[in-house]
């Protein structure tokens, strides 16, 4: 298990400590299993309207944590592909939880699934994205 906490002189809106305007995300995961998940109160900042998350918000944490599965093992990469499937409404009055894993890699090519959920364990979204790693040998 392993814990990424927000750090000084990263800017990132999900996970940097220096965007005044950010989450401040902490993840955890296991680098061995490619795993990275959080859970945390989304402020009403991130509404679209009726006590709803705002869909491009969803994506946003999804990209996040897909991008965390990676950080955990040590690798930098950025997102080619996002593919979601919103489910059921992100209700802004409640915490979730997000959850990455990595599906398969091939070179820099690496696929990840990522869901929301709600306390109750309904999947809220899921998305397949895809990252391609900068640092990467195999
Ligand atoms: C947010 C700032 C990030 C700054 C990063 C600085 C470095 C820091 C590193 C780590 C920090 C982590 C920060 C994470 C933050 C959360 C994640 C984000 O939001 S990242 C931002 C959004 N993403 C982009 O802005 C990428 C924009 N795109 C690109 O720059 C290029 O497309 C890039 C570099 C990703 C790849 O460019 P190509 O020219 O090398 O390759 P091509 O043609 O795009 O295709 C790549 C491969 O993917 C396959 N591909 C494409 N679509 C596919 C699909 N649907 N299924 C399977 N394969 C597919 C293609 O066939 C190709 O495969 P074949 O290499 O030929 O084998």
């Amino acid at each position: 298990m392993k814990t990424l906490a927000p750090k000084t002189g990263n800017s990132c809106f999900g996970c940097g400590a220096d965007n005044p305007l950010g989450l401040k995300l902490t993840f955890h995961g296991d680098p061995e299993k490619g795993t990275a998940w959080t859970e945390f109160l989304p402020p009403h900042f991130l509404a679209g309207g009726a006590n709803m998350m705002h869909g491009g918000f969803i994506a946003l944490l999804l990209d996040e944590v897909s991008s965390k599965v990676l950080s955990m093992q040590g690798k930098r990469g950025v997102t080619r592909n996002l593919e979601i499937s919103y489910q059921k409404p992100v209700n802004l009055s409640g915490p979730v939880r997000l959850e990455g894993s990595l599906i398969r890699h091939e070179g820099r090519k690496h696929f990840i699934k990522a869901r929301i959920l709600n306390p109750g364990g309904d999947v809220l979204a899921e998305s397949e994205a895809l990252f391609l790693v900068f640092n990467t040998s195999s």
